[in-house]
């Protein structure tokens, strides 16, 4: 992107003028408003890229703003150099030039040409037009009978006018002698402010198409083929003009007017292009015809530069104002530039030729060693990626499996812990069933002794598994409403015999026979630290379900904080359409100052035009009564320029009341001139007429007519009737300046209103934006309570692993116990069998004890 380069021409002034009034600084690039004492005035300030003070030539100009231009139009760049201002303020001095100071367009057809000649490899053909947009229709400067030609579009050439007659030239010379000859087609006119003012805007356009001239190889290989065109656009404006100063009537105004429009959809085009990308919306280009041609220029792809001319005398201040403030927004415009390069059939295969040989080369040549090494650096990473892939997904299914199995452990050791449990409550039933059983065997053994010792080996046998069975069973039935845990005995002794471990066992099935003999060793209670001693099982268990429980709950508070945060969102983004709808209204308030002082101008124009025409009707310029006509005629102009004033000031942000001095200032001026106005009225007033004519000014007018002699009845009439509808346009313009004015106000108050919700809004977007914060804040501790519980989790499984462990050197401990307990059971058997052969008489009373 790059910007316009704007640039300010000071005009040398006309006429001496009194030192009383304000005057222009021109300092370095900026200039301002100053008073006759040299203070400057405030806000009335403006800096450019360049400022061409009164001393400066069209060389200087042409060598700072637009020489680059030129230059690049060789290049294949897009060009356009115009200027802007007010009437006489010298913009066709700029672009035409005298004769000792040639301007713009003569300087850079000499400039294009002597460089052409420098440029020795590339061939040139230039063609050059000139049109006139003269209202509003397009002429043919270099064809009289080409008129009112239609402007087209289409996707090779852009915007062009139809019809045009180009004319191919190989020097300056030819070139000129065509300007000359359509500059004596060019619509000029005399005005009070210019003798030869141009009625037209004009366009002098240069096609410049190039093309190289050697097609072998070089440097340039990849467009020695392509073809560039570039255009060139030298554009002298017509200048915006009041009609009250430049006393246009009939064709002149009719000029004036489509000057005018133009311009202002000139003005448009460059205040929605400065307002950049993102607001400018619709360009209104189409408008008129020479926006239409110089869209290109204005935000397109060209290079561009402007100057702006300004009148220096004080009588010009506001259309000078105007002409800055154009400026200074023209200078906001960027243009998006680039080469214009065509390429024909021969220059495209030539191109893509170059490309495959330059890549047969990069191939066949020491690059391709390098290619081919670091395809294969590539392969080989590509596999080592792939192996590693195949090693990971291994090592994760080994990991899945191994993890099913550890559950299936967990499940199977729980059931066997379960089982135990059951196991040692029963046991301790068993054992006090034992004991009653062996309370009552004291009479069996009477029996026996009765029965003469039929059953004294029943002593030593185990217990009948049979007795015993149905608690059991009802036990071993009711195995999943049995408390999950319970403790273990602290030393086997207290289930030493053989049935009480099968039953232990029942359920468990361990092979005796691979248990490996351990050496006796004491055997630890089980440890652990939060499990209770009299129900440690349940502990664990309860102690998962509780962790289990907060994951749930951690889960379902992130799922609600993850709700709450798309509601926010959905709510945020409502929150941003609310705001650009207000952004946009709050442009459209912006932009009724603007309006007003549109409205105001032509409010402007109509009065003035309508007291030129009053003035026109009296014949006697002198006349008191045309005095009268044309102080009004000051007075009203004054008083628009007034409200003219405060509405650009509003529209540059100031606000008027800020400007107080100013008005006040203005006011004085404007009532000075009004009493002495009435005093040199009444001066020649009867003494009759002068209370009637302080009390109606109109009334004056009338009675002033009356008693004026030489002056006809039906001249009177005319002018009191032209008076009166004057008055009625002078107080329906009141009327809508009011009604503008209450606009205006309503506008401002609905703009406070507006800013005031805008800024309710951005404190509940703020607001929100903290809530949302806060809960992903929260969503972060939860994510990590969840960690923390994660890794509880995986602690006590880890745990409950340790505790398996324990119970299987349990097991083999006991195991080992059962056979020493065994192997000393039969020996003791063996030895009472000795002793019972050793000693037949011995009593088994006497044995027992
Ligand atoms: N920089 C300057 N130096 C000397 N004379 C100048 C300069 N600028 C303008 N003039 C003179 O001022 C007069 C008006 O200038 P010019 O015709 O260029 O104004 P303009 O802006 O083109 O007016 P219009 O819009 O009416 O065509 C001419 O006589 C011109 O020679």
């Amino acid at each position: 992107m790059e910007k316009i380069c704007v640039a300010v021409r000071v005009r040398p002034a006309v006429s001496e003028e009194s030192s009383a009034g304000t005057y222009w600084n021109v300092d370095d690039n900026r200039i301002s408003l100053h008073k006759a004492h040299g203070t400057p005035l405030s806000g009335i300030s403006y800096a450019f890229d360049h400022l061409f003070d009164e001393s400066c030539s069209n060389s200087m100009v042409y060598d700072v703003l637009t020489k680059d231009i030129i230059r690049a139009a060789l290049e294949g760049f897009n060009g356009t150099a115009f200027a802007y201002g007010q009437t006489s303020s010298g913009k066709t001095f700029t672009m035409n030039g005298s004769e000792k100071d040639p301007g713009i367009i003569h300087r850079a057809v000499e400039d294009i040409f002597e460089r052409i000649q420098m440029i020795s490899d590339r061939e040139f053909l230039i063609r050059v037009s000139y049109m006139e947009i003269y209202n509003e229709e397009i002429n043919d400067l270099f064809a009289v009978e080409n008129q009112k030609l239609p402007i087209h579009e289409s996707l090779e050439r852009g915007v062009f006018v139809a019809g045009l007659k180009e004319e191919i030239v190989n020097n300056a010379e030819q070139v000129m002698k065509l300007l000359e000859s359509g500059e004596a087609n060019r619509h000029f006119g005399e005005t009070n402010m210019n003798v030869r003012s141009s009625r037209s805007h004009t366009i002098f356009r240069m096609v410049i198409e190039s093309k190289g001239k050697d097609t072998n190889f070089s440097s340039d290989y990849l467009s020695s083929d392509a073809i560039r065109v570039s255009v060139l656009n030298l554009v002298d404006l017509a200048g915006s003009e009041r009609i009250a100063k430049t006393g246009a009537g009939g064709v002149r105004l009719k000029e004036g007017k489509h000057i005018n429009k133009s311009l202002m959809v000139l003005g448009n085009v460059i205040n929605k292009l400065s307002d950049g990308a993102k607001n400018r919306g619709h360009i209104p280009y189409r408008d008129s015809k020479l926006t239409r041609i110089l869209q290109p220029a204005l935000g397109g792809n060209a290079k561009t530069s402007i100057v702006c001319t300004i009148a220096p005398e004080e009588v010009h201040v506001e259309e000078t104002k105007g002409t800055l403030q154009f400026a200074s927004r023209a200078k906001r415009i960027a243009n998006c530039v680039q080469v214009n390069e065509i390429l024909t059939d021969a220059a495209l295969l030539k191109r893509q030729k170059l490309e495959i040989e330059e890549l047969r080369m990069k191939l066949q040549g020491s690059h391709a060693e390098v290619l081919e090494q670091e395809i294969l650096k590539l392969r080989n990473d590509l596999l080592k990626y792939e192996l590693e892939h195949e090693k990971l997904e291994m090592q994760l299914e080994e990991e899945r499996k191994s993890h099913k199995e550890r559950d299936c452990c967990i499940r199977e050791q729980q059931m066997k812990i379960d089982n135990l449990s059951n196991l040692v409550t029963f046991s301790d039933t068993d054992r006090n069933s034992s004991q009653g059983q062996v309370s009552g065997r004291g009479n069996d053994k009477e029996e026996c002794n009765n029965s003469n010792s039929i059953s004294q080996g029943d002593a030593f046998s185990t217990p009948c598994f049979k007795a015993v069975p149905s608690a059991f069973v009802a036990r071993r039935s009711n195995y999943s409403v049995l408390p999950d845990y319970s403790p273990l005995p602290d030393t086997i002794s207290h289930v030493a015999d053989e049935d009480t471990w099968l039953k232990m066992n029942r359920g468990y099935i361990a092979d005796l026979d691979s248990l490996q003999m351990t050496p006796e060793r004491k055997v630890q209670s089980f440890p652990s630290t939060e499990v209770t001693p009299d129900c440690p099982n349940e502990n664990y268990k309860q102690g998962v379900e509780n962790l289990k429980r907060q994951l749930e709950l951690v889960i379902q508070e992130r799922d609600v904080l993850k709700r709450k945060h798309t509601e926010d969102v959905v709510l945020n983004n409502q929150l941003m359409v609310e705001l650009s709808e207000l952004r946009q209204e709050a442009q459209l308030i912006q932009e009724i100052p603007q309006r007003l002082c549109k409205c105001a101008a032509n409010c402007k124009d109509v009065y003035v035009d309508a007291l030129s025409m009053t003035q026109s009707f009296i014949s006697d310029g002198k006349s008191s009564t045309a005095k009268l006509v044309s102080s009004m005629s000051e007075i009203g102009a004054s008083l628009f320029t007034i409200l003219e004033t405060h509405f650009s000031m509003a529209l540059d942000g100031n606000h008027p009341l800020e400007n107080d001095n100013l008005i006040q200032e203005q006011h004085k001026v404007l009532s000075d001139r009004l009493k002495s106005t009435i005093k040199s009225l009444l001066a020649s007033e009867t003494l009759s007429s002068q209370d009637e004519n302080e009390k109606n000014p109109l009334c004056r007018c009338e009675h002033k007519g009356s008693t004026l002699k030489g002056e006809t009845t039906c001249w009177k009439e005319k002018l009191s009737n032209e008076l009166n509808t004057l008055k009625e346009r002078y107080h329906g313009l009141e009327k809508e300046l009011g009604l503008n004015n209450q606009l205006l106000e309503e506008s401002k108050q609905r703009y406070n209103n507006l800013e005031t919700e805008f800024h309710h809004l951005l404190e509940e977007r703020e607001a929100l934006c903290k809530m949302v914060s806060e809960s992903s804040r929260k969503l972060a501790i939860v994510t990590n309570q969840k960690d923390n519980v994660l890794k509880d989790l995986n602690a006590e499984f880890q745990r409950r692993k340790d505790l398996q462990e324990k119970i299987k050197q349990f097991s083999v401990a006991f195991a080992h116990r059962k056979t020493s307990l065994v192997s000393f059971h039969s020996e003791f058997k063996y030895k009472i069998e000795e002793m019972r052969a050793q000693n037949p008489v011995s009593t088994p009373k006497s044995l027992g004890c």
